[in-house]
């Protein structure tokens, strides 16, 4: 679907799609253990977040140069375009490269340098987040933010992912108050699988701006009323969602539900080689499985750009919003 939009929650690295995995792992000498990419697809069976992160980060694997980076985003930036993304907040997972090898300097070397292109080669304007992988210290989150400091001019904002129960966001609160003082914006993922008091925490302790999933809000009316009265945007991914079954199937996602509640909901794909489409595919599922109407897909069309950080050039931001105005669906 080509209506004008915002992509404000995907992970570079879950755009690495099998045919492009396995030319890296030719090109970088790596093994890996599936014959094809036809093999390599029917692991994508998932029963839960933490089974799609084994996947997910033993893929990393053929991700070396600072050019397999730049390929990565390069093509994801195709993608998002053919499918009428205009701007792109995109995670990326700096210690799952350090920790095997890969220096910082060559992620955000090859991934800024897509980036530079991206407005003239795909007419996507983009900025970076730079996630901390929860399950791993705060120690490490804290020496993550010091190794990236020469680069900070290409990073807006910190993010929180990976494994979610057992890792509350209060867990980073140090490294979060030095992002904050840094310069940097807040995000975190909270409430995908985690419960509501993690969302409650990711605001009040690391002072987010937008929650990452916060499906499990739905949960906590309390909650659903603060965020409605703050409006404090929710990144949803439904296909994610039902890929690791947070729900049973896409007809039971509570978005239109969260809409109706009042919600700042967006729609995102996550991590789109991995759960079955990119953004532009992911409006159309919900758009069909939940029955919702046109003014309803250009209402979540709308509160991307509204979600965006895209504070420091309201001139764009009143672009993107009148393009979503002018849409006609065919
Ligand atoms: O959906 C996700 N949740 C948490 N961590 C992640 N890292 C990539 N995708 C995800
Ligand atoms: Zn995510």
């Amino acid at each position: 679907m080509h209506l004008p939009k915002a992509e404000l929650h995907l992970h570079i690295e879950g755009t690495l799609e099998p045919e492009l995995a396995f030319a890296l792992a030719a090109r970088n000498g790596v093994d890996l253990p599936y014959a094809d990419t036809e093999e390599l697809r029917t692991a994508y069976l998932f029963d839960d977040l933490q089974s799609f992160l084994d996947l997910y980060y033993s893929l990393m694997a053929v991700l070396r140069t600072e050019d397999d980076f730049a390929e990565l985003a390069d093509a994801y930036l195709a993608r998002a375009a053919a499918q009428g993304v205009r701007h792109a907040e995109i995670f990326f997972d700096p210690q799952a490269h350090t920790d095997r090898g890969v220096p910082i300097g060559t992620v955000i070397g090859g991934l800024g340098r897509a980036l530079d292109r991206s407005e003239e080669s795909h007419g996507i304007s983009t900025q970076l987040i730079m996630c901390f992988l929860r399950d791993k210290s705060a120690e490490s989150a804290l020496e993550t933010l010091d190794a990236a400091k020469p680069y900070l001019d290409r990073i807006s904002a910190v993010g929180l992912d990976s494994a979610e129960v057992g890792h509350p966001p209060a867990k980073f609160r140090e490294v979060y108050a030095a992002a904050t003082a840094l310069g940097l914006r807040k995000v975190a993922h909270a409430g995908e699988e985690g419960p509501p008091e993690y969302i409650r925490e990711a605001l009040d302790v690391l002072g987010v701006e937008r929650i990452d999933h916060g499906l499990r809000c739905m949960e906590d009316p309390d909650l659903v009323d603060r965020l409605v009265s703050e409006r404090i945007p929710l990144t949803l991914c439904p296909l994610s969602n039902v890929r690791l079954r947070a729900v049973d199937v896409l007809e039971q996602h509570p978005l239109r539900s969260m809409m109706d509640a009042g919600l700042l909901c967006t729609v995102n794909s996550d991590d789109p080689a991995y759960f079955g489409g990119y953004v532009g595919d992911t409006f159309r599922a919900v758009y069909e499985a939940l029955g919702l109407d046109r003014e309803q897909l250009r209402t979540l069309a709308r509160n991307s750009f509204e979600a965006a950080f895209l504070d420091h050039d309201e001139e764009r931001r009143a672009r993107y919003l009148s393009e979503v105005e002018a849409y006609a669906f065919d």
